[in-house]
């Protein structure tokens, strides 16, 4: 993932890998190799709940290398010091985690920031102008990786996309039969858990499923 908007070069719409809120780092690595060789992902999201600090720093040191060697950003949830201290990209927060202004003096211009905003376009505006790197809209759709409080729908993409050039995010049950609505209505990345480590012949099929859904929504929207 860039900073800002894709280059003409990269599709309007691209995928961003959240992973399992639990995992083994060595176990979990090579199917993270396997998703981020099965085609295009901007970015993969470390997103360990509930989980010792000591831990989430090991994940980063295996898990970091495989993404960033294949130009993929590598961006941690909620843990912006921790991000910084262990060479991530960027970092994703909510709006009961550090606040934005907080996570960018610790991380620095060049760095990933991305902010949660839940269903809300006053949340959105409020973190477009302090300066974050993307917004992320949710849930679209029911999940059972994450209890979500809010219900976001396209309506919220294609509102923000033609006013902002701040790039967004959606989030929340998104697979790749469902997801056309949202990257017609304008979502410039697709965050997935289950549709992809779930997947039933692995995350390597659920990648390809979802950029071949991507393609085809872009291609239907195209004419
Ligand atoms: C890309 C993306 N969007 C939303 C979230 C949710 O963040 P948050 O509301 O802070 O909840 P937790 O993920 O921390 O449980 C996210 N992580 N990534
Ligand atoms: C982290 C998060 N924030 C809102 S929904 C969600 C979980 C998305 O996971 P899945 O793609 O499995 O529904
Ligand atoms: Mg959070």
């Amino acid at each position: 993932m860039a900073k800002g908007k894709p280059t003409q070069a990269e599709p309007a719409c691209r995928l961003y890998l959240v992973t399992p809120p639990a995992l083994e780092p060595a176990a979990f690595a090579p199917l993270l190799a396997e998703a981020l060789d099965a085609g295009d992902v901007a970015c993969v999201q470390l997103r360990l709940k509930d989980c010792p600090e000591d831990d989430i720093r090991r994940a980063c040191d295996v898990l970091r290398p495989i993404a960033q060697e294949r130009d993929v950003a590598f961006i941690l949830n909620d843990h912006p010091r921790l991000a910084r201290e262990a060479g991530c990209d960027g970092v994703h927060v909510g709006q009961t985690d550090t606040p934005y202004r907080d996570a960018r003096k610790i991380l620095g211009n060049d760095a990933i920031v991305g902010v949660t905003c839940h269903d809300s376009r006053h949340l959105a505006m409020i973190a477009g102008e302090e300066g974050a790197d993307y917004v992320a809209f949710g849930a679209f759709f029911p999940t059972t990786t994450k209890t979500a409080e809010y219900k976001a729908e396209p309506e919220l993409l294609s509102w923000w996309s033609e006013l902002m050039e701040v790039p967004c995010v959606a989030i929340g049950g998104i697979t790749a039969e469902n997801c056309a609505p949202l990257v017609t209505a304008g979502a410039d990345f697709l965050a997935v858990v289950n549709a992809v480590w779930g997947h039933p012949q692995g995350p390597g099929a659920g990648v390809r499923a979802l950029n071949a859904a991507i393609g085809a929504a872009l291609a239907g929207s195209a004419g």
